[in-house]
């Protein structure tokens, strides 16, 4: 197990924003952490790469407690980004070099073509696009076990989102590497994880691999008999179950996603029906 958080709770002030999360994360697998806006996902990855400490609950992160000496095991694109924003390309390049000793110049070189990074300019300077591309070369190049990716696809334009989010597929399988990211955009989850937990509010409301969340599950159509199990919400005109029975068919991952978010409270203000 590359990551392992049984029953993580933290607050700030007296605002609880973790409650009970467990969570595990194999080698080689794309993990997303999805949820909406303030559910929890940047907290519960700051407390993964050791910058926040949990109030309860513990992290071992390569089988161990986390301790400065992993550092170098784990690239973080953090929320902020590019904090150091009076250094130019080339300073970021060579300080991430000197903290991963794994730090590969050959890597990081195709991506400052690929992507023509002016490495003479401030970081400050570079697009948003720009800034989040240089970070998952950082990243990707760092030579590091495990990727934690907060948002990596926002402000990159469609294109490039789907290049970077194949590369970080490959990524994954060819080099046995981790990827942990966190994201709103369920349908691009879809192309590259191979399992997932939906935060909301501060509480772990499913996780899952892929494979077996959608073998677990099933949509019936209004007008089917429901089976026995657990009913997850409405998604339009079907029901998403949980359940055991052969019946219906089997939901994406966005069906599940959607569900699981929603719990039924479903706003419609023009449609009262
Ligand atoms: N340092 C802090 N002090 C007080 N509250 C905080 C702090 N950091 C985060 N929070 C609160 O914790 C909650 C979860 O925040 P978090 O950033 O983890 O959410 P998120 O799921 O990453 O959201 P988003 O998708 O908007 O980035 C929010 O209500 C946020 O205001």
């Amino acid at each position: 197990m590359i990551v392992d958080i049984r029953n993580m709770s933290k607050s700030f002030g007296s605002k609880s924003v973790l409650n009970n999360i467990s969570i595990s994360v194999k080698e080689g697998e794309i993990f997303s952490l999805i949820g909406p806006n303030g559910a929890g996902k940047t907290t519960t990855m700051r407390c993964i790469y050791g910058d926040l400490r949990p109030d309860e609950g513990e992290i071992d992160v390569f089988g161990e407690k986390f301790t400065q000496k992993q550092k170098t095991k784990i690239a973080v694109m953090s929320e902020d980004r590019l904090t150091f924003g009076r250094f130019n390309g080339e300073d970021y390049m060579k300080m991430w070099a000197m903290i991963y000793p794994n730090f590969s110049r050959e890597t990081f070189s195709d991506f400052a073509i690929h992507y023509k990074f002016d490495l003479k300019q401030k970081i400050d300077t570079y697009s948003m696009g720009m800034k989040t591309l240089f970070h998952i070369a950082l990243t990707v190049s760092s030579g590091a076990d495990l990727l934690i990716l907060d948002e990596p696809t926002q402000n990159l334009d469609p294109v490039i989102r789907h290049e970077v989010l194949e590369m970080l597929k490959d990524f994954a399988n060819q080099e046995k590497k981790t990827v942990i990211i966190s994201s709103h955009e369920i349908y691009e989850l879809e192309e590259i994880s191979t399992s997932f937990g939906i935060i909301k509010e501060g509480k772990l409301l499913y996780t899952d691999t892929i494979d077996d969340a959608k073998d677990k599950h099933r949509i019936i159509n209004q007008g089917e008999t429901i089976p026995e199990g657990e009913v997850i919400a409405n998604i339009d005109d079907e029901v998403l179950i949980k359940t055991q029975e052969e019946v219906g068919r089997y939901p994406t991952f966005r069906e599940i996603s959607l569900a699981y978010l929603r719990e039924n409270k479903v706003f419609k203000p023009f449609n009262k029906k």
